[in-house]
């Protein structure tokens, strides 16, 4: 069996859980690991996560020059870095590398290098790479569409040091077309890893559609399910929710 090898930038809460979700799927060899700062550098991930054997070397931003993703190739980049990492995708496009992008939030000028790179190779983007939450973006589509009278709010609850809005609950605010600045609700509480909640209100019931993440491993599941299909894409701008929707339709059970 071929397997798919995965570079991986950030290294933090996340890119651990990450790492650790590809190390343990016989279908992916971690190659690389690349953080910002300079600590266990020339280390493995597999070593720091407690593996025997030696899986995604460990590599500073600093590393990648001209000559980086010649010399560590990779078939699929995954950024769970911050929004920074996106200044090291052209190289990566340029060499056929396909990149899953999870940073949660961009601004305008990223979109654009995301539009402009398309061509030149199969590229996710995705602020919830989890499964549940891309369900639940269907799902409230679909609900709106049979009470499309009902009051809508979106409610996001995040771990205390998380300073922006989530992307995730305004990519629903935007799906659904509510001004994101009346109807996103932000509570920012101990350690929570991410929850999100669509209310539909209606004037004798509630519906409420609401997804959790437990463990940071739900964001290396989605991770490992994105990378296995982007890699038979051709050059193009993707996301989870169309994807999703395509299995549906074509009635293939997702989990
Ligand atoms: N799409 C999703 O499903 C999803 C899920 C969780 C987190 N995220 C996003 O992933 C990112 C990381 O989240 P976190 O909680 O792990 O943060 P964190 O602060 O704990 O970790 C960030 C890591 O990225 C590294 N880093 C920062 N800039 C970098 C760069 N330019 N190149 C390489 N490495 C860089 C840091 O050294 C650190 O290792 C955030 O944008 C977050 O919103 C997305
Ligand atoms: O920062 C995070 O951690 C997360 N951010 C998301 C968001 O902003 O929507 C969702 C996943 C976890």
């Amino acid at each position: 069996m071929t397997k798919i090898r995965i570079g991986l930038f950030g290294f933090g809460k996340t890119g651990k859980q990450v790492a650790g979700e590809f190390l343990n799927d016989k279908h992916f060899e971690l190659v690389w690991v690349v953080r910002r700062n300079e600590t266990d550098l020339g280390k493995y991930a597999s070593h720091l996560l407690g593996h025997e054997f030696k899986a995604g070397k460990l590599f500073s931003v600093n590393d990648i020059g001209p000559d980086f993703y010649r010399k560590n190739p990779v078939d699929v980049l995954v950024d769970f870095s911050s929004s920074d990492g996106i200044q090291y995708y052209e190289a990566a496009a340029e060499q056929g590398i396909k990149i899953i992008s999870a940073i949660s939030k961009y601004e305008e000028q990223d979109f654009q290098l995301l539009e402009k790179l398309k061509s030149k190779t199969a590229m996710l983007y995705s602020p919830n790479i989890t499964l549940g939450v891309n369900f639940l973006l269907i799902a409230s589509q679909v609900l709106q569409k049979i009470a499309p009278h009902a009051d809508i709010e979106i409610v996001e609850e995040h771990f205390r040091k998380k300073n922006e809005t989530s992307g995730t609950a305004l990519k629903i605010a935007e799906t659904l077309g509510l001004e994101k600045d009346k109807h996103v609700n932000s509570i920012r509480v101990g350690g929570i890893v991410g929850k999100h909640e669509v209310i539909f209100g209606l004037p004798n019931q509630t519906i409420r559609i609401i997804h959790e993440s437990i463990s940071r491993a739900a964001f290396g599941q989605g991770a490992i399910f994105a990378a296995k299909w982007l890699i038979e894409q051709a050059a193009g701008l993707y996301n989870m929710e169309n994807y999703i929707t395509d299995l549906f339709r074509r009635n293939i059970p997702v989990y």
